[in-house]
């Protein structure tokens, strides 16, 4: 293969922002309603998450940063009717509706597996890489993302006869979009044409479809037809796949928490998806690769709960330059015994899975934001990868930066009288502000235009 034909896939994840806070927001995501205004250790986020990125990029990983977003959203608070200067909105919010600060202060954009759909030049009609925001119109707090994560985007894709970037869905739920976590390519290596497997949770058109009774369904058929269409990928090469309802009732937000795909192999849990058996079949059928491997882990094995608590499906699977593939787990992993036992049985069988890491991701992790929701996946080729921003790349001097750069400007812990400071914003727009200089983002934030 020469140079130039090679791909890889390339993770973007999230930096973790100064405001990290455990506000309780995502109703039907258990870690975040269990850990509501638990205290906060930003710091210490931030850190793991890089700790993380550093080691995929010395695992020989293609790995890239995303920025965080500017936070308090002092824009949106100030929709919401608290008015003055931007130390008076703080404080008047902070009296009125605490949760509501806290709700502007979100260091959520940092799960970026919920930035975007993402499809590589080998997958669309024009041969660009297409990228698509998130609405996640679903949750007020995630509602503020999109239109950052454009311009976030733009400045780390930035040229049009490579990267073409669409205006996130209307912001409707009708059009519940949550990006690349109900979205997963399959394919036999990075570089070939792959089948775009979309997963929703409901239909807003469609009555025959039944949702989920309990918690929300956050992505709906329209928005993914809306997204397939978005990117031109044709129609031998694009699947939608109903979630299972039961399952996102017992806690499963996205199916990123019961699903992961990579390459040739799909890990699933045997409850993923509605009728399965079809739905893997129809899968199989529509595969355009010579040999794709389904892992399907029996409930007996590891049940939803087993794997709603330990997110071993929200692991990253990732191609190591051998040819075969390590799961990034979270910790949580090793502490459930079934789900332990469950992955030592699965490196010793017959699959391309032959390795696992385990990282600790806890701040994440008690927010519902698990190794592979950090991450944005974008297959790129090595002509593709040669046009991204450069500077959002990991490398070793980028890692001792940015480690730098969390010690000088993040709090160690942040509670509710921390966000009532208006100190806090000031030091946060600081430290974003320099922050865009070390990526080489330009003026990406509202407060810098
Ligand atoms: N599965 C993927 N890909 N992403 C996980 C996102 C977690 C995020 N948690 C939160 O937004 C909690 C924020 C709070 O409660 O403070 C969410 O529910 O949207």
């Amino acid at each position: 293969m020469s140079e130039q034909t090679q791909s890889f896939e390339v993770n973007f994840d999230g930096l973790v922002g100064p405001t990290h806070n455990y506000a309780g927001l995502s109703y039907g995501n258990v870690a975040s309603l269990n850990n509501a205004e638990a205290i906060s250790n930003p710091k210490q986020a931030a850190l793991q998450g890089l700790v993380k990125m550093k080691a995929m990029h010395d695992m020989g990983l293609k790995q890239g940063i995303f920025a965080p977003h500017a936070r308090p959203d002092i824009n949106a608070l100030r929709r919401l009717g608290f008015n003055g200067t931007d130390s008076q909105v703080i404080n008047k919010a902070a009296k009125e509706s605490p949760v509501l600060l806290r709700t502007c202060y979100s260091a959520s954009a940092m799960w970026t597996a919920n930035a975007a759909t993402v499809s590589p030049s080998q997958d669309t009609a024009d041969k660009k890489v297409h990228f698509t925001s998130a609405n996640l119109n679903n949750k007020f707090h995630r509602s503020l993302e999109p239109v950052t994560t454009s311009n976030l985007l733009k400045a780390m894709f930035n040229d049009e006869n490579t990267f073409v970037h669409h205006t996130h869905l209307p912001d409707q739920p009708f059009f519940g979009d949550e990006g690349a976590a109900n979205h997963t390519r399959l394919c036999d290596d990075h570089g070939s044409k792959g089948l775009e497997v979309f997963v929703y949770g409901a239909s807003s058109l469609n009555t025959q479809i039944t949702g989920p009774t309990k918690y929300p369904a956050r992505q709906t058929l329209e928005a993914s037809e809306a997204v397939a269409r978005l990117h031109q990928i044709p129609q031998e090469q694009r699947i939608f796949i109903q979630q299972n309802p039961d399952v996102i009732d017992q806690g499963v937000f996205h199916n990123d928490v019961i699903a992961v795909g990579n390459a040739n192999v799909l890990f699933c849990h045997e409850q993923a998806f509605l009728n399965q058996a079809d739905a893997l079949t129809r899968i199989r059928q529509a595969y355009v690769g010579e040999k794709l491997h389904i892992v399907e882990v029996p409930t007996h094995a590891v049940g939803v709960q087993d794997a709603v608590t330990s997110y071993l499906f929200n692991s990253q699977l990732v191609s190591l330059a051998d040819g075969s593939m390590m799961l990034v787990a979270p910790e949580e992993c090793i502490k459930n015994s079934k789900v332990a036992n469950y992955i030592e049985f699965m490196l010793s069988a017959n699959n391309p899975i032959n390795t696992v890491k385990f990282f600790d991701l806890r701040q994440s992790m008690q927010n519902g934001g698990g190794p592979a929701c950090l991450r944005l996946r974008v297959a790129l080729t090595q002509n593709e990868l040669g046009k991204v921003n450069q500077d959002t790349l990991m490398s070793d001097e980028k890692f001792v930066l940015l480690n730098a750069w969390v010690e000088k400007h993040y709090r160690d812990q942040l509670t509710d009288s921390d966000l009532a400071d208006p100190q806090l914003l000031t030091e946060t727009y600081t430290a974003l502000d320099e922050l865009t200089q070390i990526l080489s983002l330009g003026s990406v934030y509202e407060f810098q235009r």
